[in-house]
């Protein structure tokens, strides 16, 4: 048995039942606060405390190139994705100033692009190779590879626990990773490309029909529909969706909650449930992106994102711009009065 197959953490029963209680007594109808109450006592449930916090949040991005990209299906070019890493060591990424408006820790590792980027503060370069292969004629990466990545993500995951974080939200950079994704999804909920293909960073019509056209004959070639997670990953994935993967299941393990990203993340997160369903109930999902196959990989949780704000950028861009909200659920939780202590008469 690998190491992703064991078991996750076990979230708190008995701290998910005294939160559910504290919420019935808190001066407000039952319910009334939404989605900020079931997401605190899902928080007091994972971190087994009844003062749920996500004051310390630790995020990690991986970045890596993609074969595929020479097929035209992006509207960026490759060398964007090298120089984003730079861009997330220099502060002006969006997620950059995000983590830092947030107070919290930003990791980028670079597990595979193109061109040997120079020695970058807060970059760590664990690159498995110069990007994948073109999945449109061969695997884009081998078994051994693909292992490397996912032990890439359980070792992010280890050094953020040992970090303190409460809450960890991981992210990408990779040019031509929405159609590794878009494949991954096709493969997982056998749908056709046509059905759930996107623009990415602004793909036009004909764009998103050729970008599909590419899928439908990477999974034609590698008859990629059957439910063989790791195999799907091997042939379709991105090393940073696999190290992400990787990072979910570990976060599961150890007990650390994950908030997911957007589409890409989300497919990263689908496979890492399907790898080991036991880690579902540590997934939080933060955002529904503006990129169309996220919806039909959203059905596949049965759990509703918190935010709905048209966002399409990746990079755990949406799961950062969750935190204040969840911040709030975890204040609301633990420092609304009771009606008894506030001397409000209950339902009657
Ligand atoms: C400047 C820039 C910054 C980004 N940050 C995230 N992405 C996002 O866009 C890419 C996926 O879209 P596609 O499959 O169409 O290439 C990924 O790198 C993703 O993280 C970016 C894209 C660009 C151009
Ligand atoms: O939702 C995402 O993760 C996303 C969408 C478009 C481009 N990059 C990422």
């Amino acid at each position: 048995m690998s190491w992703y197959h064991e078991p996750a953490a076990t979230p708190s029963d008995t701290h998910r039942h005294s939160a559910e209680q504290r919420q019935a007594q808190l001066t407000k109808p039952a319910g009334s606060m939404g989605q900020l109450e079931t997401v605190a006592v899902k928080l007091a449930s994972l971190q087994a405390t009844d003062q749920p916090a996500c004051d310390n949040v630790g995020i990690t991005i991986f970045a890596a190139d993609h074969g595929v990209a020479s097929e035209g299906v992006s509207a960026f070019p490759q060398s964007v994705t090298a120089q984003m890493v730079q861009n997330f060591s220099t502060g002006g990424a969006a997620i950059a100033v995000l983590a830092k408006s947030l107070n919290a820790r930003l990791d980028v590792i670079n597990v595979g692009t193109v061109t040997e980027l120079p020695e970058l503060k807060g970059v760590s370069d664990q690159r498995i190779a110069a990007g994948t292969a073109n999945f449109t004629q061969k695997a884009a990466m081998s078994s051994d590879q693909l292992q490397q990545a996912l032990r890439i993500g359980q070792t992010a995951i280890l050094a953020a626990k040992e970090a303190g974080s409460q809450l960890w939200i991981g992210g990408e950079m990779g040019i031509a990773n929405t159609t590794s994704a878009t494949a991954l999804a096709c493969a997982y909920l056998k749908k056709h490309a046509a059905e759930i293909v996107g623009p990415g960073t602004g793909l036009d019509n004909a764009g998103q029909i050729h970008k599909s056209a590419v899928i439908h004959r990477a999974l034609d070639v590698f008859d990629a529909t059957s439910q063989q997670p790791l195999k799907n990953l091997q042939y379709l994935g991105g090393f940073e969706i696999a190290a992400l993967t990787g990072a979910y299941l570990a976060a599961a393990q150890v007990g650390l909650p994950a908030l997911v990203d957007g589409f890409i993340c989300s497919v990263a997160a689908l496979y890492a449930q399907a790898i080991n369903p036991t880690i579902k109930p540590w997934l939080i999902l933060s955002h529904k992106s503006a990129e169309p196959g996220h919806q039909a990989v959203l059905r596949a949780f049965d759990q509703k994102p918190l935010l709905d704000l048209d966002l399409r950028l990746g990079e755990g861009s949406g799961a950062a711009s969750a935190v204040p909200l969840l911040r709030l659920a975890c204040d609301l939780h633990n420092q609304m009065a009771t009606f008894e202590h506030a001397g409000v008469d209950a339902k009657g």
